[in-house]
């Protein structure tokens, strides 16, 4: 077992799995859809059947459409149109619908203007689509399915047009999205974001995604108080209910679509752990928060600690990590740096001493009292003082080389804190990586302004480039969208029986080596979100070696390919608009 693997049934809290069952859907009342098109400007059709999705429209006939519409313009209409909206949400609304209407034009657009479309489509902005879902909500998109459907899972599953298309869910229960928490089945425009980045980034098909979410009902009272609110009006099922729900859903989604990935979404900590380690050997699945973010963090930290040793020398397996906010998303950071350090020469010992985790009561030490199980791994056994809150002292404590942020605490990092890491460091690795942009820990203005130009930033949503004495300085974005696609497309590909550690390591790797020189020369830590399809690419060629690695490959016939011919076969298979 490896080092992740076994963290994560650790941290999962399970020892064993077993087989079980579970429930159903989503209730649209017939007074809430009156309510809906009485109240929103912006209904046009009705209730529509489910079209199978992006499914391209046919060539109208001669004389049905304007008799100069041409592609090129028509590509520039659609673009000023976007442009001409001022709000991001609305933005949002006119993509979505482009996105129904012309999928080709859509995806084209998309991957020619990446960095302006992304903010869009993806975060921030559909972090407000999620807490706006049930009015802003046009057509059915996706696949419903919820407790009350205990059961009958395999009914409504075999309600998705094509079936034998699928090749990638992204499910979520809607139970933790982004920092933004229990968005109960408003969490459905997380899948579809993430779904649009695989196609966009890793040419998926459009007609292969299947974009879940998953209603368990919801802690949200607010959202069980509206009554345009989408989902079902009852108390978030946990504990068993939730575990025989999540078998059944997962033994009829392997039943259905047999080439089908999974991967987990925006699930609540705990069982964002407990159902990776429960379905992982078991299914082809992987969860974004916890291994995605482990591997784009790793991979940024690792063109980090190139650029910090050129002032201090200091080597990566030296660094000092601070992670601030200690839930899937931390923990699953930390757990891929361990492996990482272990693969570089540390024992686990030396390997675990080196990161430090804080949560809402402070530094997480052994003796601070009972801890959450994904938590007590990294616990800090050398610390006997009273508890720490306080964010300086800690930081005083540690005297960390890199502090990461996942905690959705906006502004944790402080002008103080930012100044004392400068401190400290020479280059001073601040990741604020919370989600969406107003929960980031500091902006990369502040990061620049307090370090004095000498930090070295990365964060989960984008910020503006900034200038510092004359010289243009630019932020990362550590987000798992540099890591999804290409893991997704390889492991497709590769037809694994399951992802491996091996094979998420593999994109982190794969990312790190991505740069060219002229990123490099730019202090880049990531490469540009423009080269996105090359460097899916190059990730999805290391997730299938890796795959053969581990010997759960059922492509066997991509053995026999040289390293060049292989990443040939992948862009051969990437769908074009
Ligand atoms: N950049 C990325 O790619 C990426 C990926 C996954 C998650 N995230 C973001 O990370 C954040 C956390 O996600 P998660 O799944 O780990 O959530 P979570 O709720 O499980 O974890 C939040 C953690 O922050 C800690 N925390 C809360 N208040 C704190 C305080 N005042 N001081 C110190 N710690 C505090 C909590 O104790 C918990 O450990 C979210 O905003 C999410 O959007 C970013
Ligand atoms: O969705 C994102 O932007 C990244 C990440 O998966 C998150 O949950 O914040
Ligand atoms: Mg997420």
């Amino acid at each position: 077992m490896s080092c992740v693997t076994a963290l994560i049934h650790q941290a999962s809290g399970i020892r064993q799995r077993g087989p079980n069952r579970v429930i159903t859907p989503t209730e649209v009342s017939f007074d809430t859809l009156i309510m809906t098109i009485v109240l929103t400007p912006y209904w046009s059709n009705g209730v529509q059947k489910l079209k199978v999705a992006h499914q391209p429209p046919a060539k109208p006939k001669h004389g049905l459409t304007p008799p100069t519409l041409d592609d090129e313009t028509h590509a520039t209409r659609c673009l000023l149109q976007l442009r001409s909206k001022d709000k991001n949400i609305e933005k949002y609304i006119y993509l979505s619908m482009l996105k129904e209407q012309d999928p080709n034009m859509f995806y084209r657009l998309c991957l020619r203007y990446m960095s302006e479309f992304t903010p869009i489509i993806y975060t921030p902005t559909v972090g407000d689509a999620c807490l706006q879902y049930s009015h802003i909500y046009r057509r059915p998109e996706g696949l419903f399915i919820s407790i009350k459907d205990k059961g009958n899972i395999r009914n409504v599953i075999r309600n998705w047009p094509k079936l034998d298309e699928a090749r990638i869910s992204v499910v979520t229960d809607g139970s933790r999205i982004l920092g933004l928490g229990d968005l109960g089945v408003n969490g459905m425009p997380i899948s579809i974001g993430k779904l649009s980045l695989y196609i966009a980034g890793a040419g998926i098909r459009p007609w292969s995604t299947i974009p879940i979410c998953l209603d368990l009902g919801t802690n949200n009272q607010k959202f069980l108080d509206d009554p345009l609110y989408l989902g079902l009006r009852r108390k978030r099922a946990a504990g068993e209910e939730m575990t025989e729900f999540m078998d059944e859903f997962m033994r009829e989604m392997s039943l259905a679509f047999p080439k089908l990935l999974v991967q987990f979404e925006d699930f609540s900590t705990d069982a964002a752990f407990l159902y990776l380690s429960r379905y992982r050997h078991q299914y082809p699945v992987f969860n974004d928060d916890i291994q995605g973010t482990g591997a784009v963090v790793l991979s940024g930290l690792i063109n980090a600690a190139r650029l910090s040793s050129q002032a201090s020398g200091r080597p990566i397996t030296d660094h000092r990590i601070l992670f601030f906010g200690a839930g899937s998303a931390g923990v699953g950071v930390a757990m891929q740096l361990m492996s990482f350090f272990t693969l570089n020469g540390l024992s686990e010992e030396e390997a675990r001493r080196r990161i430090w985790l804080v949560d809402s009561g402070g530094l997480v030490f052994d003796k601070r009292g009972k801890l959450a199980e994904h938590k007590k791994y990294f616990s800090r056994n050398d610390y006997e003082g009273p508890p720490i809150t306080d964010i300086l002292e800690i930081i005083d404590y540690v005297k960390p080389t890199a502090l990461l942020g996942l905690s959705t605490i906006s502004n944790a990092f402080t002008p103080s804190v930012i100044r004392l890491m400068a401190a400290l460091n020479p280059r001073p690795i601040i990741f604020p990586l919370s989600n969406p942009v107003r929960l980031s820990e500091c902006s990369f203005h502040d990061a620049v302004e307090h370090t004095q130009g000498t930090v070295l930033f990365a964060s989960g949503s984008p910020f503006p480039e900034e200038e510092h004495e004359g010289r243009k300085m630019y932020p990362g974005q550590g987000n798992n969208m540099y890591i999804f696609p290409g893991l997704g497309l390889g492991s497709i590909l590769a037809r694994a029986t399951s992802v491996t550690d091996s094979m998420v390591e593999a994109s982190s790797l794969g990312l790190a080596g991505a740069l060219t020189e002229e990123e490099h020369a730019m202090g880049l830590l990531y490469p540009r979100i423009e080269r996105i399809r090359e460097i899916s690419a190059h990730i999805a060629k290391e997730v299938v070696r890796a795959a053969q690695k581990a010997g759960v490959d059922r492509s066997t016939e991509l053995r026999k390919l040289s390293d060049q011919e292989l990443l040939e076969f992948v862009q051969s298979k990437m769908w074009n608009p």
